[in-house]
């Protein structure tokens, strides 16, 4: 991957696409909705059913209160009734006449009335005539004495009614609570005597009926707010006088107006909520009520609701744990699917989003100070072995690899395989001195031969270093500045590290520009053909001309292939320019062969081109448009690309040799050919590299390799062709060794096509100077760049 692609990746991870979980989210709000659905159901239902519940309890309060207010209503109504008879019977005959009677009339009925405490009878000044309470010979008590009482006694003794329900009294004779019923006996529109019935209610069975269940509390007020009695515990302390404010009473009050209801309130002898009903009796003057504490309200209700409540706790339990479950599951699956993300199936370690994710990781813990450093490692010749071996051998190659690197790491340092043949490593710590160790180290590590079926195969890394802080700051930055220190260690040599520097930045920048300039040359035709003459050497005569590219940089003038032919090569442009080089090549040849000339032409072919699968088709298609060229034409292989896949090397030079085109391997003697496949190479001329011929006079171990090579080009049936041939010596040697061709500036400098058109007019004998007199007229001719 390119560096824009580093960048691109980290910033794509910077989303962090993985962490988004879009069935959880959607299987949250699934079940959260049900359970808020449901609980809404459950507050629904809540609400009405404790209406229900309140509604139903109130309707049983009413119904007891009137079956309360009712039986009080007959007690006291038959009870008046009984008294009335009495005083009937009493009248007259009886009283005053016969008080012996009298009292034997009252003790008969209070044995008829069990409920009854005392009969007593009062005359028509409140004076207490007969007590059955006491015994006959006791003296009655004066009420004289208690005023309140006899102001209330005259005060019913007045009533039309025919009974008057008095206060509920105490002490008085009877030591206990009663209530008096009181019926005047009338005599010519004037009060006779009183009868009185002191009665006990709780003797009266009043409640008989009623389902006197616990805390269940009853009352009797009188209209003027007079506690009367309460049930069960009729508290003799107590007052009995309820306080026009108090809410019970308010409640009660209503009960004169509207007869009957319901009401909240505490009662004063508890302070207990309660709810209750009430019941007013006109005839008695009398209200009756009756009420339960609310607790028993939330009881009935729970008991309705505990069922459904259960149910709603189940079924919610039931949806969270089974949503649980499935984003438990799903958290499993997508952690095992994040982990696998995260690894590099072939070789196991961790892949380039983990080792970008361990990056960032990395220089968040080192914010508050610290360094590590990067190793961004990329193998030699991996690209050839897996092209000509197979892929299944390269990936066979990585994994070794990996278990090498991975051996001599520290726990706390990461592997990563980022693709490819590249991979990363992160030293936590380490400075400049640690990281050049552990290259070193992994160089090594490397350095052994791979053994891989009956492959041993040397295989070698070239490493680039970025530490951190000092050389990037955050990840994408220090991943760039190591893949730049790669790239320098690649163009060193390879098989060795380099730290980046800024100025590999600059020479970055540089390659840019370059980049960016050979792309308009080629768009402006910036680009021209200079002709450097082949000469044979038995005769002097230029037989034909190698083809040389020259750049005509509108800035930088003239620029010499070696400027930007390596770069061209390692980019990728030589494919383009390669292409013009030959179009331009051919249609000169054509030209020349159109001229009547038999001219050679040679051509250069970079090893990219030569491997390019459209080769073959694109000479084909330059042969049809020039027919006349073919037999002119030769086409230059240097030596290693020819050797780099030797077998594919053979196939392509035979597919050349079938357009009839010459072959001629250039820079013979530096690729390391071995005897067995020269034997194979079709080629029609071996051009010794002009490092075997700079010191061929004086250096005897050059003059044996250049006579070796011309014998060995014998043998195999070729042409032999030196270059860089500077002087005549050189010349006079070469030709005497035997050697075909010559190319050099001695006979000439690559020249421009005018010159070179010129040159060939004057058709040049190039001798040594004894041997020719026009030696050394290449030296007037003008010179290129
Ligand atoms: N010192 C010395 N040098 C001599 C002498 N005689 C010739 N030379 C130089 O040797 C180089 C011969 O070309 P080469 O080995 O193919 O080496 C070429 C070739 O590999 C590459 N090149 C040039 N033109 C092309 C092209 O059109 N396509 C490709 N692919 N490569 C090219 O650039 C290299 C350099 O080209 P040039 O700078 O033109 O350099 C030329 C030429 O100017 C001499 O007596 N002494």
């Amino acid at each position: 991957m390119d560096r824009d692609g580093f960048l691109n990746t980290h910033r794509i991870l910077g989303r962090n696409p993985l962490h988004a979980k879009p069935l959880a989210l959607q299987l949250r709000v699934f079940t959260l909705t049900l359970i808020l659905l449901g609980l809404i159901a459950q507050l629904i239902f809540a609400v009405l059913s404790w209406q229900q519940e309140k509604a139903d309890l109130e309707a049983d309060l009413a119904s007891q209160t009137a079956f309360a207010a009712s039986a009080v209503e007959h007690f006291f109504g038959d009870l008046g009734s009984s008294l009335g008879l009495l005083g009937e019977s009493l009248q007259g005959q009886v009283w005053p006449s016969d008080p012996q009677r009298a009292r034997a009339l009252l003790q008969g009925f209070q044995a008829h009335h069990p409920e009854v405490a005392s009969m007593v009878l009062f005359d028509a000044t409140g004076r207490m005539r007969i007590n059955t309470g006491l015994p006959v010979d006791a003296i009655l008590p004066d009420l004289r004495q208690h005023p309140e009482i006899l102001k209330a006694l005259i005060q019913d003794m007045q009533s039309s009614a025919p009974y008057v329900i008095g206060r509920t009294q105490h002490g008085l004779v009877l030591d206990h609570w009663r209530i008096p019923v009181r019926h005047t006996v009338w005599q010519a529109g004037r009060p006779e005597f009183l009868l009185q019935a002191s009665v006990r209610v709780e003797r009266a069975n009043l409640w008989q009926g009623l389902p006197l269940q616990k805390d269940l509390r009853l009352g009797i007020l009188r209209d003027d707010g007079f506690q009367q009695y309460r049930w069960p515990d009729h508290d003799p302390e107590s007052t009995h006088g309820l306080e026009a404010q108090d809410p019970l009473r308010q409640h009660l009050e209503k009960s004169l107006k509207q007869g009957s209801g319901v009401f909240e309130s505490q009662l004063p002898e508890d302070g207990v909520d309660r709810l209750g009903a009430y019941m007013h009796v006109p005839e008695l003057g009398l209200t009756v009520y009756l009420s339960l504490p609310k607790s028993l309200l939330w009881s009935r209700w729970w008991t309705r609701n505990a069922l459904a409540l259960l149910g709603f706790v189940l079924y919610s339990g039931l949806f969270l744990g089974m949503s649980r479950m499935i984003l438990r599951r799903e958290e499993q699956h997508s952690h095992s699917l994040l982990s696998q993300a995260r690894r590099d199936a072939l070789t196991g370690l961790p892949n380039r989003l983990a080792a970008h994710e361990r990056l960032d990781q990395e220089i968040a813990d080192r914010q508050a100070g610290g360094q590590f450093a990067l190793l961004f490692l990329d193998l030699d010749g991996f690209k050839e072995i897996n092209d000509n071996l197979g892929h299944a051998m390269g990936d066979r190659l990585l994994k070794q690899v990996a278990t090498r690197l991975q051996q001599d790491l520290r726990r706390q340092e990461t592997l990563a395989r980022l693709g490819g043949d590249e991979f990363l490593i992160i030293q936590p710590g380490a400075g400049v001195r640690e990281a050049a160790r552990l290259a070193r180290q992994m160089l090594d590590l490397l350095n052994p031969p791979f053994l891989l079926a009956e492959h041993r195969l040397q295989v070698g890394a070239s490493i680039g270093i970025s530490l951190y802080p000092q050389d990037g700051l955050d990840a994408g930055l220090l991943l760039k500045h190591a893949d730049l220190a790669m790239y320098e260690a690649k163009r060193q040599g390879r098989n060795d590290f380099a730290h980046f520097s800024p100025l590999l930045e600059q020479r970055s920048r540089e390659r840019l520009q370059l980049r960016q300039d050979l792309e308009r040359a080629l768009e402006n035709g910036e680009f021209l053909l200079h002709y450097q003459p082949l000469v044979d050497m038995q005769t002097g005569r230029i037989i034909g001309a190698e083809a040389l590219i020259r750049w005509q940089d509108p800035q930088k003038g003239l620029r010499s292939p070696a400027e930007f032919i390596p770069f061209a090569e390692e980019s990728g442009l030589i494919l383009p320019i390669g292409e013009w080089v030959m179009e331009e090549a051919f249609r000169q040849a054509q030209r020349w062969a159109s001229q009547g000339l038999d001219l050679r032409v040679s051509i250069n072919l970079s090893t990219r081109q030569f491997q390019s699968p459209s080769l073959i088709l694109k000479l084909e298609s330059l042969l049809q448009e020039c027919p006349l060229a073919r037999r002119h034409l030769e086409l230059e292989i240097t030596e290693s690309a020819a050797m780099l896949d030797p077998r594919a090397s053979i196939r392509t030079m035979n597919l050349l040799k079938s357009l009839n085109l010459r072959i001629a391997i250039d820079d013979f003697g530096t690729g390391y050919s071995s005897l067995s496949y020269l034997k194979h190479v079709p080629a029609d001329v071996i051009k010794i590299d002009q490092s075997f011929v700079r010191d061929l006079i004086d250096d005897p171990d050059d003059a044996a390799i250049v006579r070796t090579i011309i014998a060995l080009a014998r043998c195999l049936g070729c042409e032999c062709l030196a270059e860089g041939i500077e002087t005549a010596e050189h010349f006079e040697a070469l030709r005497e060794m035997g050697c075909d061709y010559g190319q050099g500036y001695w006979m000439s400098r690559p020249l421009a096509l005018p010159a070179f058109e010129e040159l060939l007019q004057r058709n040049p004998c190039f001798m040594p100077a004894d041997q020719n007199p026009l030696a050394g007229l290449s030296a007037l001719l003008p010179r290129p760049g």
